[in-house]
């Protein structure tokens, strides 16, 4: 009996720690934290709209952008910051160009000063990251994969996985992106024959850099990797929507529609993924291979082997993780800007020629060799400006893990900085007044501070680390596609461009294709 009452007396503790544990923690983290926040704040002059409860300023951001993005433009107008992020340009005006607003419990100062992001970018990667309401955001999605992962796991992640992107590795997936891309040509030359003049060319883009990425990377087509893309791009779109919510505490428990489908979806993603993973290790236990090979996933398992003297260890759940990382992160930017880039193309036929009479002079007619994609220096400059005014990655979020120091700016430890990439590029102060024209040749002159005013990979050391493999792969593509074709914008086409994470036209890109004589 005494035994009883001691065991209930130490559970009734371990109860009343625990749910005082909860108590403090959510105190902290709701009240204390973002109060001693917005103070430190406000006594550097850095204000803004004022938070309503647990929820911020969300219902107003997601209220002005359903209002702005609510109808079609009426022309191709690339004037598109005060469409997709209607809430900075009103709080800008209103607070000036450094303010803060709160996504829920979490308060993000807005920052547009060019020299103080580099500075940030390039010297405190390794204490700033992404915050916990983006992991929790993704986690059914991109799980810990690089693109969330923060600190040493970051650190470790990435020097496993960069050997895939760097040197001959990189120029030896040229022969797979011009086999690929001969693929798509052929049918849409198949398309034309039949009688067909009209194309949403954002599907072919998506389903090509689909296929490049599925063979380069992970040696599969995307034929075989299809229900991945579809159950991937689903679980995107579903993670975006339940993200809203998470300010609710406990809010990624309730047994929602949505947070049911996330996780039945989740569970298909990694069982495909599997699949693919255990194929492999089975071909080199059978014998029928020597090693896992040396694309992306063939180093991650060989990485999985080894014993590291750092304790950093890659784990099966990780690998998948990282797999979903590079297909979507690998896949979906680079389609869209090939899609926002034919667009422009499309409603510009004087670069157009340019462009197709350069790549007659360098390609000869033939495909682009990866040793000449260089000498593609007006194709280059089409690409930029196609990413300055459309950068898929609207914004680049950092929050400080540690008080850092910003010259005169003191950033305490839990604020998230957010770099409005979309609004640095379009600025009239740093561009000029044509800032809002399809211009290329603004490229040409070296003026333009890359790594500053024109971040579309973002900059440093957490930089994009399929930067020079994305490319390549536009370079090619176009190339390939402006020999074969020449486009015309579609009567049907609507400029609409929405966000949903990255910049998206909304009912697609329609173009007319003719095809050039050989
Ligand atoms: C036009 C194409 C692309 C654009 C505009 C783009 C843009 C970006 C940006 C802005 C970031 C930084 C995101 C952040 O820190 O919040 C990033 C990171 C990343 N990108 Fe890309 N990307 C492109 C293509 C690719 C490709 C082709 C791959 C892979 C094959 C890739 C893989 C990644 C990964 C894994 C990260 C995370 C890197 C890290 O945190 O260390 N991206 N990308």
């Amino acid at each position: 009996m005494a035994t009883l009452v001691v065991c209930l007396m130490i559970l009734l503790v371990l109860f009343i720690s625990l749910v005082f544990k909860v108590v403090f923690d959510t105190v902290l983290c709701y009240l204390l934290i973002p109060r001693r926040i917005r103070k430190i704040m406000e006594k550097q002059g850095v204000r803004g709209p004022k938070p309503r409860g647990i929820t911020g300023n969300i219902h107003e951001m997601f209220s002005l952008i359903s209002q702005s993005t609510s109808k079609d433009m009426d022309t191709i107008d690339h004037d598109i910051v005060g469409r997709l992020l209607p809430h900075y340009v009103k709080w800008s005006k209103l607070y000036g160009k450094r303010f803060i607003y709160w996504h829920g419990i979490e308060p993000r100062m807005c920052l547009t000063d060019t020299d103080l992001i580099k500075e940030l970018m390039t010297k405190h990667h390794l204490v700033t990251g992404k915050s916990w309401l983006q992991q929790q955001g993704s986690k059914h999605f991109t799980g810990r994969g690089l693109l969330m992962a923060n600190g040493q796991d970051w650190y470790h992640q990435r020097r496993i996985v960069a050997p895939a992107f760097m040197g001959d590795k990189l120029k030896s997936y040229s022969a797979h992106m011009v086999e690929c891309t001969k693929h798509m040509l052929q049918s849409l030359q198949n398309a034309v024959e039949s009688g067909k003049t009209e194309f949403e060319i954002g599907e072919y883009m998506s389903r090509l850099t689909a296929d490049i990425i599925a063979r380069t990377e992970f040696d599969s087509s995307y034929d075989k990797g299809k229900q991945i893309f579809h159950l991937l791009t689903s679980l995107q779109h579903h993670c975006a929507q339940a993200s809203r919510h998470l300010c609710f505490p406990g809010s990624r428990f309730f047994p929602t529609k949505y947070n049911r489908e996330i996780k039945s979806l989740k569970m298909e993603v990694d069982r495909l993924l599997l699949e693919i993973i255990q194929s492999r290790k089975d071909c080199v236990e059978i014998g029928r291979s020597s090693s896992y090979g040396s694309d992306l996933l063939g180093i991650l398992l060989n990485e999985m082997e080894k014993k590291r003297a750092d304790n950093f260890t890659l784990n099966l759940q990780l690998i998948m993780d990282e797999c979903k990382t590079f297909f979507f992160a690998g896949h979906e930017t680079t389609a869209l800007l090939l899609t926002w880039t034919i667009m422009l193309l499309a409603s510009d036929p004087d670069w157009q020629e340019k462009v197709r009479a350069e790549v007659k002079q360098v390609c000869n007619g033939g495909v682009p060799p990866a040793d000449q994609l260089s000498k593609l220096t007006l194709l280059n400059m089409v690409i930029s400006e196609s990413l300055r005014l459309y950068p898929p990655a609207t914004v680049l979020p950092r929050m400080a893990f540690k008080n850092i120091k910003l010259r005169d700016l003191f950033i305490p430890k839990g604020l998230s900085i957010w770099i409005p990439v979309l609004a640095i590029h379009h600025s009239e102060e740093l561009w000029g007044k044509d800032v809002n024209e399809f211009n290329p040749e603004r490229f040409n002159s070296k003026s333009f501070a890359s790594g500053r005013h024109f971040i579309p990979f973002a900059a440093g050391s957490r930089n994009c680390i399929g930067q020079s493999f994305a490319m390549m792969e536009a370079k090619i593509i176009l190339a390939m596609l402006i020999s074969r074709f020449s486009f015309t914008i579609s009567e049907s086409y609507r400029h609409a461009p929405v966000v949903v994470m990255t910049i998206k036209p909304k009912y697609g890109v329609q173009v007319y294709l003719k095809p050039l004589d050989p």
